[in-house]
């Protein structure tokens, strides 16, 4: 069986906006999780620094922010209870965790529902609240899989308005999609991962002229195949 990820190596620079991109099961999500240290690699090592210095778990909590694909919340907790007990798990002084809480329902439009149990949220709210408990650190770097996946263009345009502005004020941030137009103009460079391997990498302007394709999507098809993929 072959790994899901192997050799793979790249440095995302301060303040970028970073896509990785390829077909089901190309090891995206195993990749993603491996750096935000939620996987451990069954064999071989993962090593990642910031700034220079190697990220431990430890000190991950503490710089990194992630929003996992799949939704990572307690749905039996209102909105506001769930914020807060992620925050505190990031060791967040109580005080500053409430205006930090207020600042990103009312950014996520869901300040009228912060007293509402996530399970009776729509796709798109459980999404936000999903990225909002991801941020709650205000993380230098942000690993997002999938962030827009399965919602509305109203949520789309407010999670990727929130994403703009949090890199604007200096996160860096590493992300995934299946929505190929959204990551055209969202990132400043991309991977192209299929395999477990990075299979191209550069800004999009380059691969594509690279390559002599149009855009991303058929860029994926030129480099991965039109194959189907378990
Ligand atoms: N828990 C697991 N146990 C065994 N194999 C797994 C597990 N999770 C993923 N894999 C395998 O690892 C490979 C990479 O999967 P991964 O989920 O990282 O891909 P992906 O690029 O994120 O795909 P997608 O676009 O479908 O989310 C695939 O071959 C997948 O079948």
């Amino acid at each position: 069986m072959s790994p899901a990820v192997s050799q793979v190596d790249f440095t995302v620079l301060k303040g970028e906006k970073f896509g990785i991109f390829g077909p089901n099961g190309a090891g995206k999500t195993t990749l993603i999780s491996m750096m935000c240290g939620i996987l451990q690699p069954t064999s071989g090592s993962i090593h990642y620094y910031i700034n220079g210095k190697e990220i431990t778990p430890k000190t991950a909590l503490h710089t990194i922010g992630y929003v996992p694909q799949d939704f990572a919340f307690y749905p039996e907790l209102t909105a506001g209870q769930n914020l807060v007990y992620f925050g505190k798990m990031y060791g967040i002084p109580t005080k500053q965790l409430h205006e930090k809480i207020n600042v990103l329902l009312e950014q996520l439009g869901l300040s009228h529902v912060k007293n509402k149990k996530v399970m009776t949220f729509s796709g798109g709210m459980k999404r936000r609240i999903n990225l909002a408990i991801g941020i709650l650190n205000d993380p230098e770097i942000l690993f997002l899989d999938e962030p827009t996946v399965g919602v509305d263009v109203q949520s789309k345009h407010a999670i990727i308005h929130l994403l703009e502005e949090l890199n604007k004020n200096g996160t860096s941030i590493l992300y995934t999609s299946h929505h190929l137009k959204e990551a055209e103009d969202f990132c400043d460079r991309i991977a192209l991962i299929d395999q477990g391997k990075i299979i191209g990498l550069g800004t999009l302007e380059a691969l594509t002229t690279q390559h002599e394709v149009e855009n991303l999507e058929e860029l994926l098809i030129r480099l991965t195949g039109k194959t189907m993929r378990d």
